[in-house]
């Protein structure tokens, strides 16, 4: 098949670029810097970003293949840098780093930026920058900071763009992309979910055979759409299994049962397990270690269970962005968090995996489950961490800090949901700082823990933009908090974007 290979460095949005390019209807493939690689049929070619710098030694540099292909190339951020050096120009760290929203101007007409307005805000990851470009390249745009955004060679076969077009919050980024895909690489349209779908289907069937398969199902999106996926596949020989490991959000252990046998008609077995999550939690403080243990215990309950059931695979709704934040994805990728799914996962454990959503994006994992009839209800819950409220108490985390979080969050959420706000943001909920401030209550001395309240807009949750919630709205959620759920003393909002924040705390 006709393809764009994307070449890794290893940024975090490196299947992000595969993943624009799928909803353009084109096929690609993601390969590491250092592969041989099949170069027929190839219609272009994108280097992606990486958290290295060229400047430093034993960075990682071109493949070799490169040289002797005669298509299209794109260099993003890293990639960009690269192929500066290559050619001659020069790559430095700057006093001006900039990372998230930056303003930038295109200086000249190109067809990268057809139909692209002059000024756009993109987002931004670098530290490094262009200092000398090189010969035979002009700077088509350079960002508020003067520093070039993207550069053309005068042959118009290699374009580098400093900023992240495959991000959703760069504006016109898909524009920018359609425009390389289309424009420059002349790229053919071969791609869709249906054909995904049928693949999927197909594999796992084969895979499973006539054996059995227990899937850990949370209630959210993803597990909800592989539990559908793989039924399809292999029937009832599928075990749903819900594990209440105690930190959950409120009334969710009788919720999700409920909802789940409701809307889906599916199967599923709760597994009581707060205690033995809890103690092990006892005492432990580091976010990665608190990730490791609730990773762990959840394998160790899903193999208890598989043995009960005699099933040898056990299916989890693992997406890219638990994949890449856990630095599962390659030797350059940074480990942002173990995804408790994914980094958190023990070294010796008894069941083979299937993660049918692995390569996908959470909109694309909602669209597949669009496809699948899956109700709305299900597919549009805000996304919660499979650790869940243990990586909201920051510090250690005890039955009463338990306590205090969930009523907490009960109250923000039950307020969106009434003003209308649930379905205007991405995701949103409340964090139990491990702080203690003063307060003044009925003339008294208090001193009680701080929440923090988080909301964001995103679409896949690679990138992040705090919501502008309003102001009335975070007042009656500091006073209801406040005022209804005891040990909590003093509530603040969080304005930072990811990067350099991410979603979660922890
Ligand atoms: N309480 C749970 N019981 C069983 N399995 C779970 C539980 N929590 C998480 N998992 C497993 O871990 C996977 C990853 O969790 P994650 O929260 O990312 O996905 P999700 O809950 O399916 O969807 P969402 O991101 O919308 O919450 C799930 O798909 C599921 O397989
Ligand atoms: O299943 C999960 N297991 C985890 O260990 C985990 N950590 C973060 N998240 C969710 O992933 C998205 C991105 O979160 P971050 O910006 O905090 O990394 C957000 O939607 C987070 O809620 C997790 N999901
Ligand atoms: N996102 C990137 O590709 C970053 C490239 C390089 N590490 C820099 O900071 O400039
Ligand atoms: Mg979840």
């Amino acid at each position: 098949m006709k393809k764009i290979l994307v070449v890794d460095y290893g940024s975090q949005y490196t299947r992000l670029i595969a993943r624009r390019l799928r909803e353009l209807g084109v096929y690609s493939e993601v390969v590491h810097h250092s592969d041989d690689v099949e170069t027929e049929d190839l219609m272009g070619v994108i280097l992606s970003g990486g958290p290295r710098s060229v400047t430093s030694k034993g960075a990682p540099s071109l493949p070799t293949w490169l040289r002797e292909v005669d298509v299209p190339i794109l260099g993003i951020c890293y990639g960009m840098q690269l192929l500066v050096k290559e050619f001659g120009g020069l790559v430095e760290k700057t006093e001006t780093a900039e990372y998230g929203r930056t303003e930038v101007i295109v200086k000249k007409p190109a067809s990268i930026f057809e139909g692209i307005s002059e000024r756009l805000n993109v987002w931004m990851s670098h530290g490094d920058s262009v200092v000398k470009v090189p010969e035979g390249f002009e700077v088509i745009a350079v960002t508020e900071n003067d520093i070039p955004a993207a550069l053309s060679s005068l042959d118009g076969m290699i374009w580098t763009l400093q900023f992240h077009p495959e991000v959703k919050h760069t504006e016109m980024g898909m524009e920018i992309i359609n425009n390389f895909l289309f424009n420059i690489c002349h790229a053919d349209r071969n791609w869709t979910i249906e054909d995904f779908l049928e693949r999927k289907v197909e594999e796992i069937r084969e895979e499973v055979g006539d054996g059995k398969a227990i899937l850990g199902l949370s209630g959210g999106v993803d597990s909800s759409v592989a539990a559908v996926l793989v039924h399809k596949a292999i029937g009832d020989r599928l075990i749903n299994i819900f594990v209440d490991h105690g930190l959950l959000r409120l009334h969710e252990e009788k919720e999700v049962p409920m909802v789940f046998k409701d809307k889906l008609g599916l199967n599923l077995d709760v597994v009581r397990a707060k205690d033995r999550f809890l103690k092990r939690l006892q005492g432990v403080t580091d976010p990665e270690e608190k990730r490791k243990i609730i990773g762990e215990e959840f394998i160790r309950v899903f193999e208890e269970e598989a043995e009960k059931l005699g099933g040898r695979f056990l299916v989890q709704g693992t997406i890219y962005s638990d994949v890449i934040e856990s630095a599962a994805s390659g030797k350059e990728t940074a480990k942002i968090k173990s995804h408790h799914n994914v980094g958190g996962l023990p070294e010796r454990m008894n069941l083979k995996i299937i993660e049918p959503l692995r390569y996908l994006f959470k909109d694309e994992v909602r669209r597949l489950g669009e496809l699948l009839g899956i109700p709305g209800e299900i597919l549009y819950r805000h996304p919660f961490p499979g650790p869940g409220l243990g990586i909201r108490i920051i510090g250690e985390v005890t039955e009463d800090k338990l306590r205090i979080l969930k009523e907490a969050d009960a109250i923000f959420i039950e307020l969106l949901k009434e003003s209308g706000w649930y379905e205007k943001v991405w995701q949103a909920f409340a964090v139990l700082l491990d702080l203690k401030t003063v307060g003044v209550v009925g003339d008294e001395r208090a001193y009680e823990y701080v929440i923090a309240l988080r909301a964001v807009n995103s679409v896949e949750g690679m990138t992040a933009d705090w919501s502008k919630l309003p102001y009335e709205l975070l007042d009656e959620a500091a006073r209801r908090i406040c005022n209804r759920v005891k040990g909590a003393g003093r509530v603040v909002y969080d304005i930072t974007s990811k990067p350099p924040a991410t979603i979660e705390w922890e």
